[in-house]
C-alpha cells in the first residue's frame, strides 16, 4: 500500500468533505496557469491530491498514498518549527526576475528552471545572471533542468552556467545512466547533482543514490507515498535531501512542511514556497515565506475561499472518478518492499 500503514479509508470517506479546486497561478509553470486540485478531510486533518492531470493511475496513486497518510494518520514528531525555503523562479526572461524573487521575501536560496523545450541557453544563461544579480555573491543559486538536456548539451550548458557559482544542478539528465556519465564528466567543477524525477517517478526511488549517480536527493512528501514513507526512504539513503513541494495548495504545502520538520539532517533550503506561485489558495493565512521561513502548522481551507476556486462539475467529477481509480490501485495487495 505503498508506505501506508493499515486499513485503507473507503471512497465514500474519502469523499465526505472532498473539494476541488482550480486555481489560478501567477505565471506560467511547468507549463501550466491553472492548478488543480482535490482537498481532502482526514481524522488528523485536512489533505490534498493533485497529481498532474497528465499522470497516470499508477503514479497518481502514489500520490493518493501520500494524501491519506497525511489526512488520516498522525504527523511525525517535528524538529523544528519553522524551515527555510528558496524562491522558486520559473522559466521567465530576466527582466522579469526581480518582480518573480519579490514574491520570496528573505529567500537567500533561489531555485531556477532552465532547460524548457522554448527556452535557448542564452535565454537561462540570461535568466541565471538576474538571479545572481538580484541575490547578491551570498546568494544560493540551484538550477532545475528537469531532464530537459542530453549528456553532451548538459555539459555545455553546465560549463555556461557553473560561472555563476551553482549550489547545485537538479536532474539535468532522465536516465539514472546518463546522470551517472554527467556527473562523472563534471566532477572536476565540483557542482553536485541533484536527483528528483529519477526519485519520485522511478520504480526504485533508492536506485539512483544506489548507482552513485546523484549527490542529492530532492524529496517531494504526496508524490513519495506521505510523510512516513519519505522518512522511510530518508533513512535508508546515506545522501542528503532536500524537500520540495509538488506545486499544492497551502493544505498540501503543509504535508511538505511537516516531512522538512521531521527529517533529521536538513541542510538544504526548502522547495516550500511555491505557495507564491499561485494567484489563489484555499486560506486567508497562505504558507508564505516570510523572512526566508514557513511556519510549521496544518492548514484549515477557508470555506468561501473553497466556494470561489471551486472546478467546474466537469472537473469535479473527473477528479472523484480518477480519486476512485487510484484508490482501486492502493487495494490490491502489493508485495513487500
Ligand atoms: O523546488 C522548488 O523550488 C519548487 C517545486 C518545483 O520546482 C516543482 C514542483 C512540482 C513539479 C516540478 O516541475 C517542479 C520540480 O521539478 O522540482
Ligand atoms: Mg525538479
Amino acid at each position: 500500500m505503498s508506505g501506508l500503514d493499515g486499513e485503507l479509508p473507503g471512497l465514500g470517506e474519502l469523499l465526505t468533505n472532498a473539494h476541488v479546486l482550480a486555481l489560478p497561478m501567477v505565471t506560467r509553470f511547468r507549463g501550466i496557469t491553472v492548478r488543480e486540485a482535490m482537498l481532502l478531510e482526514g481524522p488528523h486533518g485536512w489533505t490534498e491530491f493533485s497529481p498532474f492531470l497528465e499522470y497516470g493511475d499508477d503514479e497518481a496513486a502514489a500520490w493518493l498514498a501520500g494524501a491519506i497518510d497525511f489526512g488520516w494518520r498522525a504527523a511525525p514528531s517535528s524538529r523544528r518549527d519553522a524551515v527555510r525555503v528558496n524562491a522558486t523562479v520559473p522559466a521567465v526572461d530576466p527582466d522579469e526576475v526581480p518582480a518573480v524573487l519579490a514574491r520570496f521575501p528573505g529567500c537567500r536560496t533561489a531555485k531556477v528552471k532552465v532547460a524548457g523545450a522554448d527556452q535557448t541557453l542564452s535565454q537561462d544563461v540570461a535568466r541565471v545572471a538576474a538571479v545572481r544579480e538580484e541575490l547578491g555573491p551570498e546568494g544560493r543559486i540551484r538550477v532545475d533542468a528537469n531532464a530537459g538536456w542530453s549528456v553532451d548539451a548538459a555539459e555545455r550548458a553546465i560549463h555556461a552556467l557553473a560561472p555563476f557559482d551553482l549550489e547545485y544542478i537538479e536532474q539535468p539528465c532522465e536516465s539514472v545512466d546518463e546522470l551517472a556519465e554527467i556527473r562523472e564528466r563534471i566532477a572536476y567543477l565540483d557542482v553536485p547533482i541533484a536527483a528528483d524525477e529519477s526519485v519520485r517517478k522511478a520504480s526504485d526511488p533508492l536506485a539512483v543514490a544506489e548507482a552513485g549517480a546523484a549527490d542529492l536527493l530532492i524529496v517531494k512528501a504526496q508524490p513519495l507515498g506521505g510523510i512516513h514513507r519519505v522518512l522511510d526512504l530518508t533513512a535508508r539513503t546515506g545522501l542528503p535531501v532536500v524537500v520540495s513541494s509538488a506545486l499544492e495548495t497551502s493544505v498540501g504545502l503543509a504535508m511538505g512542511v511537516h516531512l522538512a520538520a521531521a527529517v533529521e539532517g536538513l541542510d538544504y533550503d526548502c522547495g516550500l514556497g511555491t505557495a507564491a506561485l499561485l494567484a489563489a489558495d484555499v486560506t486567508d493565512t497562505p504558507l508564505l515565506p516570510v523572512d526566508g521561513l514557513i511556519p510549521v502548522r496544518r492548514v484549515v481551507p477557508d470555506a468561501r475561499l473553497l466556494a470561489g476556486g471551486a472546478a467546474s462539475p466537469e472537473r469535479r467529477d473527473w477528479w472523484i472518478e480518477r480519486l476512485a481509480r487510484c484508490l482501486d490501485v492502493l487495494s490490491v495487495p502489493r508485495p513487500a518492499e
